[in-house]
This record gives C-alpha cells, sequence and structure tokens, in this order.
C-alpha cells in the first residue's frame, strides 16, 4: 500500500509510522516502545488512563516533544495540534482573530505578513465555527466553550492533512460538543487523518473507528471493538496501579 492518500480537501495525506517510539521526561519514559500506524484518513482515538502519555506522544507527534528512542516517520510538514485547554493561558491579551490567524503562522512567518486575505480567511473560520462577531474580543472574556470554538476555527485555518485533538470535547455543553464532533467527522470525511485524545469511550465506541490504548506501553491498537475489551481495559487499570510514577530510565537493551 502506499505510503500516502488524498484527502478530498486536495491535500496529500502522508501515512505515519512509529518506530519503537519511547518519550520521556528526565528520562522518565512517558510513552514506551510504541510501533504502529496511522493509516492516511484514519480517524483513531487515543485512550487511556491519567498519566499514561497520551498528550505527550501527541505533542511528540505535533513535533513539540522530542523522542529520546525510536523514530516518527511521514508526520513531518503539515501536521495541526489543538492542545489540552487547561495547557493554555487565557489571560494572555490578544484577540480571537489574533488566535485564529496563529493557523497562518507556518505559512507566512508572521502576522505582517498575512495580509488582506488571510484576514478575510480568519474572519471566515471564525464565522464557520459561530464566532461571527468575535474578532475583537479578548481571548481572556470567552467561555470555555466559546474558547474550543475558537481553537476548532485556527485548526480551520490550518487546513492540514493530519489533525491532533487532546481531550477536544471537555467541559463542553450537548450541543457544542455534537457541532465540534461534526467537524471532525468532516475533516474525516475529507480524507484527513484525525487522532484525538478521549476519556468517553461511549463517545469513542460510537463515532471512531480505530483506537490506541496507551498506558505508556502500547495494549491495543486497531478497531475500536477489538481494542476496548473489558481484558485490554482491565489490563491499562492494572497497569497505572502497579506504575512507579518515579520510575527510572528505560533499561531495556534495544533502548539508546
Ligand atoms: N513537562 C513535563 N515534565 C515532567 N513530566 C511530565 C511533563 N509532562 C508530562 N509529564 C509526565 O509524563 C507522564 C505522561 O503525561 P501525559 O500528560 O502525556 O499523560 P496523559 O495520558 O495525557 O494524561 P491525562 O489523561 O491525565 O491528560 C505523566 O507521568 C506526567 O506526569
Amino acid at each position: 500500500m502506499s505510503g500516502r492518500g488524498q484527502g478530498g480537501a486536495g491535500v496529500a495525506v502522508p501515512e505515519i509510522r512509529l518506530a519503537d517510539l519511547t518519550c520521556s521526561y528526565q528520562r522518565r519514559p512517558a510513552v514506551h516502545h510504541l510501533n504502529g500506524r496511522f493509516a492516511p484518513g484514519s480517524l483513531t482515538a487515543v485512550v487511556g488512563p491519567n498519566g499514561a502519555g497520551k498528550s505527550t506522544l501527541l505533542r511528540t507527534l505535533a513535533g513539540l516533544h522530542r523522542p529520546d528512542h525510536g523514530r516518527i516517520e511521514g508526520a513531518a510538514g503539515r501536521v495541526a495540534l489543538l492542545p489540552q485547554a487547561t495547557a493554555l493561558d487565557r489571560a494572555f491579551p490578544i484577540t480571537c482573530l489574533d488566535v485564529v490567524m496563529f493557523g497562518l503562522w507556518a505559512d507566512t512567518g508572521g502576522f505582517r505578513a498575512i495580509g488582506a486575505a488571510g484576514r478575510a480567511k480568519a474572519r471566515e473560520a471564525l464565522a464557520a465555527i459561530g464566532l461571527e462577531g468575535f474578532e475583537a474580543r479578548p481571548v481572556g472574556s470567552l467561555s470555555a466553550g466559546q474558547f474550543q470554538r475558537l481553537l476548532f476555527a485556527r485548526l480551520l485555518l490550518q487546513d492540514a492533512p493530519v489533525i491532533l485533538l487532546d481531550e477536544p470535547f471537555n467541559a463542553l455543553d450537548a450541543r457544542t460538543a455534537a457541532e465540534l464532533l461534526a467537524m471532525v467527522h468532516r475533516w474525516h470525511g475529507e480524507g484527513r487523518t484525525v487522532i484525538a485524545v478521549l476519556h468517553d469511550l461511549d463517545l469513542v465506541r460510537r463515532d471512531f473507528p480505530e483506537t490506541l490504548l496507551l498506558a505508556r506501553d502500547c495494549l491495543g491498537w486497531g478497531p475500536t471493538a477489538e481494542v476496548l475489551t473489558a481484558a485490554n481495559r482491565l489490563r491499562a487499570r492494572m497497569m497505572t496501579e502497579a506504575w512507579d510514577p518515579e520510575a527510572g530510565p528505560c533499561t531495556r537493551p534495544d533502548a539508546a
């Protein structure tokens, strides 16, 4: 099979391969010897207990965290990340339009170069996500749901073939969650690869065909029904209870 697909939006969508990927903080592994692939155009949930390494994996895929062993193939280039809302500082004095325009930063290298066409696109993205008229609002004044919509508007503008979502529906009312989920399905329908960290297993079973179950190690990766078995979930829980948050460096002989 070819390593690339063609997204409906005309973008080339890469296959992403993880080869023995280990990511650590102060040499303590958060993701441990992970092997597998995200097929072009796949829609995958990443699930697992707190501290299982899910956000670390997404940040590594986005190029924000350097693996200390193994590698990622195929993700280089246009990957868009929606970080966990709690990881963002909303006290920063910046308007909604500016936040969305950050989506163009990778292409233009700065606000000054964005120009009228870029601003118009940012306005369109705000309107498409239900935030028309919010252009000049400071981000600090938004509700949690409005802020999450704003981050989705930025993703819309980024127009990336690979979209990474870290707990995208947390703390949202049912209507907002449903609208943002519809956006996720739209991206998937366009042939983009979408990878989302989620805790709501009912949602995962209903809407996500593929699942990666992570508890530092990979406990299952494939069709959701085959991965989210009671036995696998029990293993994940037992691993969490057994693991030592202060564990030392990985000592597997094949690790660097
Ligand atoms: N910046 C950091 N410095 C040191 N350790 C970190 C850092 N970020 C995460 N960790 C540790 O790495 C491990 C994995 O964290 P990560 O945030 O990837 O887990 P997670 O599965 O996303 O958890 P949650 O479901 O709670 O969001 C945890 O033990 C965490 O304490």
